[in-house]
């Protein structure tokens, strides 16, 4: 079954079905922007189908990410687990060890389950179900977690449990605080130590304090902990594994990473080195001698708090958990044979295959960067290394810098000034800012990404820069309320590739360019020529001719706001001076060149 596009229309997935597997299926945006092959595409055959449901795909279709069937991604995963086991390792410690899950829910390359491991004869794996997560977001009081971040949540759970059963483990689930339910399990199960993935933002770090101290007052007698030497209470260790570069390997402190992404990277590239995954035996038993009474049941959506949004039902359905995680990097890299064409297909919107859509996993931790940065020296070990190969690890790198640029910056890349304090006047309009949230600005290219967010949980980077673009630059609204939108939102909702992306969009990050204005009608013409994108997620803009779909004017509704630069008669001239190829790809790809040596498109 590999490689069926799940689509919901009958008739296509009729003929789907009947392909056999090494039957290279054109994807969404191959249809619209093929690629150049690379030689070793020519393994694979490329399918002239006929098809005009997968040529055309229809407005409803819906399409699961990634294309694996269940048992096939849970084939990959035990396959990958196999190679990153090990039999050599040993345990050295004694006792009970708690791994806390965090933001790193898997097994592979997972730093906090080796140490647990590794430092004692029995682990036992805990999940908290913080109920702050699921409250408001600061400034604006939006949801916290949205329900379709829920759902993938509640998948990654319960891939996690089967994960770590199969391994001689479980997994507690619990509903409650950290710093309560943590000593609580400490006691009763007499652990010495609790080891969990060190966070760096301050609402995380806040609770790593909260459950510290609480740790503090619960005393284990002496016979209980791992030698008569150790403390008398249980201790919680943080460990680094959220990047691809450890933190400890960098050629500077971390509190003084360099501000310009460029300097960082290339420091990072001369100097430091990328670490192995670690890896432990496929038998991580076994589970403390006290048994466990109630695991506790994986949540359901409204079980959390949440209205249970209605399913998917168009674009991008996200399957959470590390089996599909590992499964996506096998479809993507080797199955479809994407890797080597990723750096020029990288900025479209349409689709699930323009770029690797690793970042849902890498947000929950279901996958660690390390893990991709090994499969793409496998890669270009055994089919080929170009550009496109180390363009992944480049923007990996981007995810890096966030997540340092939050040490070094705190709680400024949550405010309004950002890490540069920057004063300005800003609009929080409630009708302006509900138009974009809604998709109902007037312009489709807005519009469709916006619908795009709401219906699946995910926006391509693409549509991420100009939607904010739009309302910071065109709208005038306070970057937070964007910002706090996506935080509810964004399956891959990652607090420092969030607001650390917003707030360089906003111009109050460090980017040494302060004016990212993205023109919306040149982002049209390069990137959704022939409205394909619009059309897909804007119904009603389907019968329009191409070229005006994104331009309907009057046959639209009304725009809320002019653009603040390049109007309709400066548009004309750049529609025809621009269309989507790699290299025009390369240009814009962050922020429009145009509007780089004037500041401004016009
Ligand atoms: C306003 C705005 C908000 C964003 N919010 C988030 C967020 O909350 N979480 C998040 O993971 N990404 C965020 N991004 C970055 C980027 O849009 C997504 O990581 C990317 O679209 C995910 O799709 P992909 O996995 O197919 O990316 P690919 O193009 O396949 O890139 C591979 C990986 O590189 C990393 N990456 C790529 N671009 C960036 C970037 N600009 N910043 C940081 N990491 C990057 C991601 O981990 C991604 O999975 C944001 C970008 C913007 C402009
Ligand atoms: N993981 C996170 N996700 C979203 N927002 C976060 C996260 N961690 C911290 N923040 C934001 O950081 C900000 C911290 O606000 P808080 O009032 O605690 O500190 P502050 O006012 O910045 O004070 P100080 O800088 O003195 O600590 C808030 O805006 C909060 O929403």
């Amino acid at each position: 079954m590999a490689g069926i596009l799940r689509f919901s229309s009958s008739n296509s997935s009729l003929l789907l079905k009947q392909l056999p597997i090494n039957t290279r299926i054109p994807s969404f945006s191959n249809f619209l922007h093929p690629p150049k092959l690379c030689f070793s595409h020519f393994r694979c055959i490329t399918m002239a189908t006929s098809s005009s449901s997968t040529k055309n795909p229809s407005s409803t279709a819906t399409f699961q990410v990634p294309e694996l069937a269940a048992d096939e991604m849970e084939r990959m995963a035990e396959q990958t687990f196999q190679r990153y086991s090990s039999n050599t390792i040993k345990r050295k410690g004694t006792g009970t060890a708690i791994v806390w899950f965090r933001y790193d829910l898997r097994v592979l390359d997972n730093e906090a389950l080796y140490k647990a491991w590794v430092s004692s004869e029995s682990v036992l794996p805990v999940y908290c179900l913080d109920p702050r997560h699921f409250q408001s977001t600061h400034f604006f009081g939006f949801p916290k977690t949205g329900a379709l971040r829920a759902q993938f949540l509640v998948e990654c759970l319960a891939d996690l449990r089967k994960n770590l059963t199969k391994r001689g483990l479980n997994l507690v689930i619990r509903h409650g605080k950290p710093e309560e339910i943590l000593p609580a399990l400490a006691k009763q199960f007499s652990a010495h130590t609790i080891y969990a993935q060190k966070e760096t933002c301050s609402e995380e770090l806040r609770v790593e304090k909260l459950v510290s101290r609480a740790l503090e007052k619960i005393s284990l007698t002496t016979t209980m902990m791992a030698s008569s030497s150790a403390p008398k209470n249980p201790t919680l260790r943080l460990v680094w594994g959220s990047t691809m570069y450890h933190k400890d390997d960098l050629p500077f402190d971390a509190r003084s990473v360099p501000d310009v992404y460029t300097e960082f990277r290339k420091s990072v590239e001369a100097k430091s080195r990328i670490r192995q995954c670690v890896k432990l035996p496929m038998s991580l038993a076994p589970l403390p001698p006290v048994a466990v009474e109630d695991w506790g049941s994986i949540p359901t959506v409204d079980g959390l708090g949440l209205q249970p949004q209605q399913q998917v039902s168009k674009g991008m359905r996200f399957v959470g958990g590390e089996s599909a995680a590992i499964g996506r990097v096998h479809e993507y890299f080797w199955q479809k044979d994407l890797l080597c064409v990723y750096k020029e297909t990288r900025n479209g919107m349409l689709g699930s295959d323009y770029s690797t859509k690793f970042s849902p996993w890498l947000a929950s931790g279901c996958i660690s960067p390390r893990f991709i940065h090994d499969e793409v020296k496998r890669y270009e070990m055994e089919r080929l290394a170009n550009a496109s190969t180390y363009w992944v690890l480049f923007e990996l790198l981007w995810r890096d810098y966030f997540r340092f640029i939050s040490i070094r910056h705190g709680n400024s890349i949550f405010q309004l000034g950002g890490p540069r304090r920057v004063e300005k006047r800003w609009s929080q309009d409630q009708k302006l800012f509900e138009s974009w949230r809604d998709g109902c600005t007037g312009y489709p290219l807005i519009d469709a990404n916006m619908k795009e967010l709401s219906a699946t949980g995910f926006m391509s980077n693409r549509g991420r820069q100009i939607v904010c673009s739009f309302l910071v630059r065109d709208m005038g609204i306070d970057w937070r309320m964007g910002a706090e939108w996506f935080e509810t939102c964004l399956l891959d909702y990652d607090p420092c590739s969030n607001y650390g992306n917003w707030t360089y969009g906003a111009g109050v990050g460090n980017d040494p360019r302060e004016d990212r204005y993205f023109s919306i009608p040149k982002q049209a013409q390069t990137y959704d020529a022939e409205g394909e994108y619009v059309s897909y997620w804007l119904p009603q803009l389907q019968n329009l001719p191409k070229e005006s779909r994104n331009f309907p004017g009057k046959l639209y509704i009304n725009q809320v706001v002019p653009l603040k630069f390049g109007g309709k008669s400066n548009y004309k001239s750049h529609a025809q001076a621009t269309t989507y190829n790699g290299r025009q790809q390369q240009q814009n790809s962050r922020g429009d060149r145009a509007t780089r040596g004037n500041k401004r498109w016009n």
